[in-house]
């Protein structure tokens, strides 16, 4: 399997020191709860060296950062997306960058812990989802920032258990505000379910430890 994309790059990495003082679990490989859809989309953009896939992990700074936040205040913190034990229950998703076409791309397989009406997927998750997927883009090109206004069109309804392609893209940067827009679809693009714009505000790391 293709180790790619195992470290995160970016802008983030000349802000923080990036090193890992042991191996944690990368979440974002494939696991047996993976559908063939899922899998399908894995390995169509695995196989590209355009696209480079981002590991992630169910601690955000302490994992990430090594040493320098490991302290005990942190050491019940899960990121939100990451923190069901179960593989398959709910979000199970990868997400890949293309750094020359500033554009990013996330396969997200939706389980049964995310319903919201009967057998379709709650807003509030595919809304996780979109902030999930055009904060990591936005942090990876443009360093630590904070969700400012997210703005979600829902179209069609994603079906419970159904692996959906988010896409996201940089729209415009003014000054420390970039904007991405992003649409969920069914996984050959013939189906729009969900459009949103995201307002990124770059921000210091004293702002987002709450400094
Ligand atoms: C996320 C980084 C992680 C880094 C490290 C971890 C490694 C893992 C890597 C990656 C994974 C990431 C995946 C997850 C991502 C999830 C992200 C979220 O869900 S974030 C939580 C929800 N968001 C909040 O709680 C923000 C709360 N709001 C604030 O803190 C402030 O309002 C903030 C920072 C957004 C702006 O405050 P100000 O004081 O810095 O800036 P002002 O002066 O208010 O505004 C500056 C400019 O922006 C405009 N602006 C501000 N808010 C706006 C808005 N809502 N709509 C439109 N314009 C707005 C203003 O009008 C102003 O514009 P003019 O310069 O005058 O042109």
């Amino acid at each position: 399997m293709s180790q790619r994309g195992s470290s995160f790059p970016g802008p983030l990495s000349t802000v923080l020191p990036w090193s890992f003082s042991f191996q944690p679990r990368d979440f974002s490989l494939p696991n047996s709860s993976w559908g063939s859809d899922m899998r399908r989309l894995y390995e169509h953009y695995n196989s590209q060296w355009v696209w480079r896939r981002l590991p992630s992990y169910n601690r955000s700074l302490k994992y990430t950062t090594g040493t320098v936040w490991k302290v005990r205040s942190f050491s019940r913190r899960l990121v939100f997306t990451r923190n069901i034990r179960e593989q398959r229950a709910a979000f199970e998703y990868v997400v890949f960058v293309n750094k020359q076409e500033q554009k990013c791309v996330c396969v997200f397989q939706a389980g049964h812990l995310l319903e919201g009406p009967p057998g379709h997927v709650h807003g509030g998750a595919i809304s996780t989802m979109i902030d999930t997927v055009t904060g990591t883009h936005a942090t990876y090109l443009s360093g630590p920032v904070m969700t400012a206004n997210l703005n979600i069109n829902y179209r069609s309804p994603i079906p419970l258990g159904s692996t959906v392609l988010l896409t996201c893209s940089l729209d415009k940067k003014e000054g420390r505000k970039t904007f991405f827009p992003c649409q969920v679809t069914n996984t050959y693009s013939s189906k729009l379910h969900t459009e949103a714009t995201g307002l990124f505000l770059s921000i210091t790391m004293g702002h987002l430890l709450g400094g």
